[in-house]
């Protein structure tokens, strides 16, 4: 007999998981979201073919852990597409997995209660049918892929992914990228370092290999095609934004040393803000002047985003929760995203 003390010496439990089909049967993917999510996906594709002249900005909360407050704000966002739609397409970002610098809550898929119970299998649920609400508003959803299993549950309500600062330089995220079917935003490490967005480029344009689940659920080797739409998110890192027009142009160079597209898009926050949300409009308005003034790489931008600014601790008693306000990264409010996007609109309309 095996001892028990030779496997598994640190696992306490297992819980099962319904399978992706029995979730998708669950909550099927109708005409209206499908819809959505393939023009979302088309669109994107066509601005990094340059086929589309607008810019892609994905916006909204740094994490979703009220569905409540998530729709409110896809509402109103929904309704601020149709103001900017000659010059941008919005994407909101809908962000259930967070990667923890070392601890804390891990997004709601995970721990959906907030409680430590980590009800994985009901955050995935609630997470599918928050997805499939956005997409049936007609508005297309990007997320941070973290959890190499999740996509076969969600991935169909998906429009962009991003891979995010702590988990490029992995081999797992590169595999799983070569498979998903969105065009995928590589960060630049937390060090700032770019050139392991490029390598993940390269390395998730092949086809691979790997482990993973079927619809089934069961175990299986994965084989990818590969993923001809990554391309490089500059995020800043080591205390240092990345967005001017040097760091620009060595981003630009650097894609080009190693023969592929100058693609690029900036993320307003995390380093590029120093982490303090208000700063964001600024980043906002230094990119949107390097596009007017002729730059033609960068087709992108992210910001975070939510009802109210700024963010809060989750508390104890969770009824003291603030109602559209962050419990990770601190976000700018609802009327500063207005005047960001609409400022931003007006300035594009006059680029070349
Ligand atoms: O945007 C998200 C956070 O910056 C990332 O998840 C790290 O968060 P933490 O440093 O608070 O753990
Ligand atoms: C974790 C995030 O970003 P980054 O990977 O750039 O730190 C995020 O956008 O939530």
């Amino acid at each position: 007999m095996i001892s028990p003390d030779i496997e598994n010496v640190n696992v306490t439990s297992f819980a099962p998981m319904p399978s992706p089909e029995a979730l998708h049967r669950k909550l099927p993917l109708t005409d209206l979201a499908s819809e959505t999510v393939m023009q979302g996906r088309e669109a994107l594709r066509n601005i990094i073919d340059r086929k589309d002249k607008r810019l892609f900005v994905v916006v909204g909360p740094c994490s979703i852990h009220d569905p409540v407050a998530g729709l409110d704000y896809a509402r109103r966002l929904k309704a601020l597409q149709a103001e900017v739609a000659d010059t941008m397409l919005l994407v909101m970002r809908v962000y259930f997995e967070k990667p923890r610098t070392t601890t804390g809550w891990k997004g709601y898929i995970n721990d959906p209660d907030m409680d430590d119970s980590f009800r994985v299998d009901a955050g995935m649920e609630k997470a599918r049918q928050f997805l499939l609400d956005i997409c049936e508003l007609g508005l297309p959803t990007a997320t941070e892929a973290l959890d190499p299993i999740s996509p076969q549950y969600l991935g169909d309500l998906i429009a962009w992914t991003a891979i995010g600062a702590r988990t490029t330089e992995s081999q797992t995220h590169r595999e799983m990228s070569s498979g998903l079917s969105t065009p995928v935003g590589f960060k630049n490490g937390t060090d700032g370092d770019i050139s392991i967005a490029i390598n993940a480029i390269l390395s998730s344009a092949h086809p691979h290999a790997f482990l993973g689940i079927n619809a089934q659920g069961n175990v299986s080797v994965v084989r990818t095609r590969g993923n001809a739409y990554g391309h490089v998110v500059l995020r800043g890192g080591d205390g240092r934004p990345n967005y001017d027009s040097v760091s620009i142009a060595i981003a630009e160079q650097s894609l080009a040393k190693a023969k592929l597209p100058a693609n690029l898009v900036v993320d307003c926050s995390h380093a590029n803000s120093y982490k303090k949300p208000e700063l964001q409009p600024l980043v906002m308005a230094d990119v949107i002047h390097q596009i007017v003034q002729g730059n033609q790489s960068l087709v992108g931008v992210m910001i975070e985003s939510n009802i109210v600014g700024g963010n809060q601790k989750i508390p104890a008693d969770l009824s003291q929760l603030v109602y559209g306000c962050s419990v990770t990264d601190g976000c700018i409010d609802w009327d500063t995203t207005e005047k960001m996007l609409r400022d931003a609109h007006q300035q594009l309309l006059n680029r070349p």
